[in-house]
């Protein structure tokens, strides 16, 4: 599995935050969650030291090793992590072990370190300025990670890629935007990702900027744009949104939404797509909304005609029927109060 693919768990842009660290003397440990990649001015001096874009600790004079737990933005079985060195040369730790837990609620510090971790990534040695990838074979539900450094030293970003398994409690009916990357929505395909990467169209909230959409080069043939997302769950869509803010001369001249349900049919046959909506004039700079009335799908293409650019797509819809018991289940607390054993 080509897990770098999958969504960044621990990412800011979905929440992920840092709740601790024994250590930051030099550098904080919430860069760890940034989204953008690190960056770095050399002999740029601040009081405590050469200024770092990542977390770093001071030199250890005992022993021992340095840690930061990390909220994830959603919770979900990781499949991999990067340990970002980015930068950090000559005072990179020379390893890292990730431990995950699972605490439901929304816990303190405190609880945090007095929760049951499971390992996901061994001690392992580390390479400086680089982006140290550990695949993760632990099929466990977890919602915090805590990144440990041996002995001490500085690492840019931490990336907690998986598989995002949405708690059911956020969506008592079952209603819920099926495209969302924070509720398991992931983009799984696209004809162009030159100004900007189709993923953040699922991402929450509002774009800021023109540059926090998608936005395709201009065509110069007969052809048009796509995108395709993998929905969180199957489901029924009800509510399309197709957003368009901050493009105002590269707006899309129309769109069109298509869907196939995987368990029925194979997405790779062109004839098992059926329309959800019809090819539709857009406007430049508008929060379109249309309401839809679908079977159930597993995945949604979106084609832009003819390139252009769209700040966000939320598919808004109902879980088919039984999926919602499926996430109840995975979510039924662990024995010891939702403590992972
Ligand atoms: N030049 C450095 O980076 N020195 C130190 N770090 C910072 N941030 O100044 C250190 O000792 O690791």
């Amino acid at each position: 599995m080509n897990w770098l693919g999958l969504t960044d768990l621990a990412s800011r842009r979905l929440g992920g935050g840092v709740v601790g660290t024994n250590d930051e003397l030099f550098a904080a440990a919430d860069n760890l969650v940034t989204p953008e990649p690190p960056g770095f001015t050399p002999k740029t001096f601040g009081p405590k030291g050469q200024v770092y874009d990542g977390w770093e600790t001071r030199r250890r004079r005992v022993p021992g090793e340095d840690w930061a737990i990390v909220r994830l933005g959603a919770a979900g079985i990781v499949r991999g992590v990067v340990v970002d060195t980015s930068f950090f040369t000559g005072n990179y730790p020379p390893e890292a072990s990730v431990q995950g837990c699972r605490v439901d609620g929304h816990p303190s510090l405190d609880d945090l370190l007095a929760a049951d971790w499971v390992p996901l990534v061994s001690r392992s040695p580390l390479q400086g300025d680089t982006a140290n990838p550990f695949s993760v074979s632990r099929d466990a539900l977890v919602t915090h990670v805590r990144l440990v450094i041996h002995p001490d030293g500085g690492v840019a970003r931490l990336r907690v890629h998986g598989e995002v398994v949405p708690d059911p409690v956020r969506f008592p009916d079952g209603f819920l935007d099926l495209a969302a990357a924070e509720n398991g929505g992931r983009v799984v395909g696209c004809s162009d990702l030159f100004y900007g990467a189709p993923g953040q169209l699922i991402e929450p909230g509002l774009a800021r900027t023109m540059g926090e959409g998608w936005e395709t080069r201009r065509r110069r043939d007969a052809g048009n744009d796509w995108v395709l997302v993998r929905l969180a769950a199957p489901g029924r869509i009800s509510l399309a949104s197709l957003d368009t803010t901050h493009f105002k001369g590269n707006a899309p001249g129309a769109a069109a939404l298509t869907g196939v349900d995987d368990r029925k049919a194979d997405p790779a046959d062109p004839a098992a797509w059926f329309p959800l909506l019809p090819r539709v004039d857009l406007r430049p700079d508008t929060r379109h909304r249309f309401p839809l009335r679908t079977d159930p799908v597993t995945h949604v293409r979106l084609d832009i005609y003819p390139d252009g650019g769209m700040a966000r797509l939320s598919l808004h819809g109902h879980l088919d029927d039984g999926v919602l018991d499926t996430l109840r289940t995975a979510w039924l607390p662990a024995p010891g109060g939702g403590r992972m054993r």
